[in-house]
């Protein structure tokens, strides 16, 4: 039990009802989870108003209630605490329920569209290589120094950060990389937290069916950086044209990196193979198995966070031409026939294009490229012809596919991906609702040194509809039919 005051510390109140001096169970922001002597907190989502499930958490044993209303009926005994903002609230909430953790220990955010797990996950990876005890919340996992924990979120709600980061301090956790969703930056859900570092990867099309317009969704980003304290340091991709705006306000120290401008850390690509690239990297040359041009910018994120965070630059690089690419990121078999099939996340256009073109750059003969992929239900509709016309334009054959439809019909979204593709692509398309199946004939389709793109989940163990979710892994599916088409 905490006493109520207490976690309250830092929020700001317009008005009480009740005593703070009461002692508390848990902080709970969902009614159904309610358990006696909790304190609730009711907030304003996108489905529904947690406002309208105060009674219910009443009935269920909250002693406490933090709300942006107080209701117009209220029950004797019970606590009611107006604040502004009850997403800040529980950010707060959290974080002192907690302990502060995230003041333990050196937390860096990364936030961008593309490339936020794969520059965590390796910065955890490298940390590790180096000795220390470290931390990881990224969209594949958490990572507790070497105690995994499952995820569902890219960037979980405040309790659940709070949470983990506190068994972080149990553990002796040093360093902990996480992402920052533009999501959970606008649910505040990173609010109360100290970092450390934040870095900026790049800017490109998502979420506009959350974010409205593209300047909320950089100004939302934004604000991991406006919100750093002064001896943190903030890292952008100078390259990337809204890399600048991220520092315009912050008055954390602030660190460039670009492959194609003058920066703080540079890097040029010497040679790029498919299975692996040369970089060199302030006078000195990285080999890396990671490859294309977008991962070069994921090395150099990561090398200058390391320096910034203290590490031996020598050192590092020779860390960093030993880490593996991340699940589901490039993720490749070859064939008895040479056949390569590569499973990526691309999920965004830029993605979608940025692997494309990394395949393309490496053909080395006429070897047909063959791309599997779908647009994900309930989310952002303006990507879907956009990343349609990318992959007619990018490979030699495309089969448009589901990528977790959710509640909306799956042929609806292949005929928006379809009309974006341009005319002259047209005859490259195939549709298959079905996934396996979709994967099962782009096998039958290849020949032998062609390459088969499966995009979009990546790492995903499950295809999502109406709410199920059923065992779906786009890596084991495409190896099993390849092996057993013995190709
Ligand atoms: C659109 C979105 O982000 N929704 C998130 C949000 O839920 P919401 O605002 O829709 O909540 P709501 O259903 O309207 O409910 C409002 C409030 O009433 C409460 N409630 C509701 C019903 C009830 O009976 N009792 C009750 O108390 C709810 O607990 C909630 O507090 O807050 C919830 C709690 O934190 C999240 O789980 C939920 O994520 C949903 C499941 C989701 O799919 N989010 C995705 C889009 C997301 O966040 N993705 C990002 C970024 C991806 C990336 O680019 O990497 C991520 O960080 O994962
Ligand atoms: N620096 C980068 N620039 C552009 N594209 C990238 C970059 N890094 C990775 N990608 C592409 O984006 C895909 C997703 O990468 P990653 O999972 O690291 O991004 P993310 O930002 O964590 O995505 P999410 O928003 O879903 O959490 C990769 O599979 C790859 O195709
Ligand atoms: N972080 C991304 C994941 C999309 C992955 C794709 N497979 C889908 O389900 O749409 C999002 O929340 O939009
Ligand atoms: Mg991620």
């Amino acid at each position: 039990m905490k006493l109520l005051k207490d976690i309250l510390f830092g929020v700001s109140l317009t008005a009480v009802s009740g005593t703070t001096n009461c002692s508390v169970n848990a902080v709970c922001f969902d009614s159904r989870k309610v358990r006696i002597d909790d304190v609730f907190v009711a907030i304003k989502g996108t489905l529904t108003d947690g406002h309208k499930y105060i009674r219910k958490a009443i009935d269920l044993g909250a002693k406490a209630i933090i709300c942006e209303q107080l209701p117009k009926e209220m029950v004797n005994e019970i606590t009611y605490v107006e604040v502004a903002n009850s997403n800040s609230a529980l950010a707060i909430m959290a974080s002192n329920y907690h302990g502060n953790p995230s003041k333990n220990l050196k937390l860096i955010g990364v936030t961008g569209t593309n490339g936020k797990t794969t520059v965590t996950s390796l910065l955890y990876q490298l940390f590790k290589k180096a000795g220390f005890k470290v931390g990881l919340l990224s969209t594949i996992k958490i990572m507790v120094d070497s105690t995994e924990y499952k995820t569902t979120h890219t960037t979980p709600d405040a309790l659940v950060i709070n949470k983990h980061l506190s068994l972080m301090n149990d553990a002796g956790v040093e360093f902990c990389f996480m992402e920052v969703s533009s999501h959970g930056i606008h649910q505040k859900r990173t609010e109360g937290l100290v970092f450390e570092g934040a870095i900026f990867t790049n800017l490109s099309h998502d979420h506009l069916d959350y974010h409205k317009s593209f300047a909320e969704y950089r100004d939302t980003k934004k604000i991991l950086f406006d919100n750093l304290p002064k001896k943190a340091f903030a890292l952008t991709n100078i390259d990337d044209k809204n890399g600048l705006v991220m520092l315009q306000n912050t008055s954390a120290k602030k660190y460039t990196y670009a492959l194609n401008n003058y920066a703080d850390y540079r890097a040029q690509i010497l040679e790029n193979q498919f299975n692996g690239q040369l970089l060199k990297v302030d006078d000195n040359e990285l080999w890396t198995k990671l490859i294309g041009h977008f991962n070069a910018y994921n090395m150099l994120a990561i090398y200058a966070t390391a320096d910034l965070l203290g590490l031996e630059k020598l050192e590092t690089l020779r860390w960093l031409s030993e880490l593996d690419n991340v699940d589901g990121r490039f993720q490749y078999y070859i064939s008895k026939q040479k056949i390569t099939a590569i499973v990526d996340y691309a999920h965004t256009p830029d993605a979608l294009k940025n692997v494309l073109e990394t395949i393309n750059t490496l053909r080395t003969g006429n070897e047909n490229v063959i791309t599997v992929v779908g647009c994900g239900g309930d989310r952002d509709r303006s990507k879907r012809p956009v990343m349609g016309n990318i992959a007619g334009e990018m490979s030699n054959k495309v089969i448009f596919t589901s990528d977790n439809p959710r509640t909306e019909s799956p042929s609806e979204i292949i005929l928006q991906m379809e009309a974006g593709v341009a005319p002259q692509h047209v005859n490259k398309i195939l549709a298959i609702e079905n996934r396996e199946q979709a994967i099962k004939t782009a096998c039958q389709l290849a020949a032998a040194n062609d390459i088969i793109l499966v995009a979009g989940k990546g790492h995903e163990t499950y295809q999502e509809t109406n709410g199920k979710r059923v065992d779906f892994d786009d890596f084991k599916i495409v190896t099993e039919v390849l092996q057993s088409l013995n190709k």
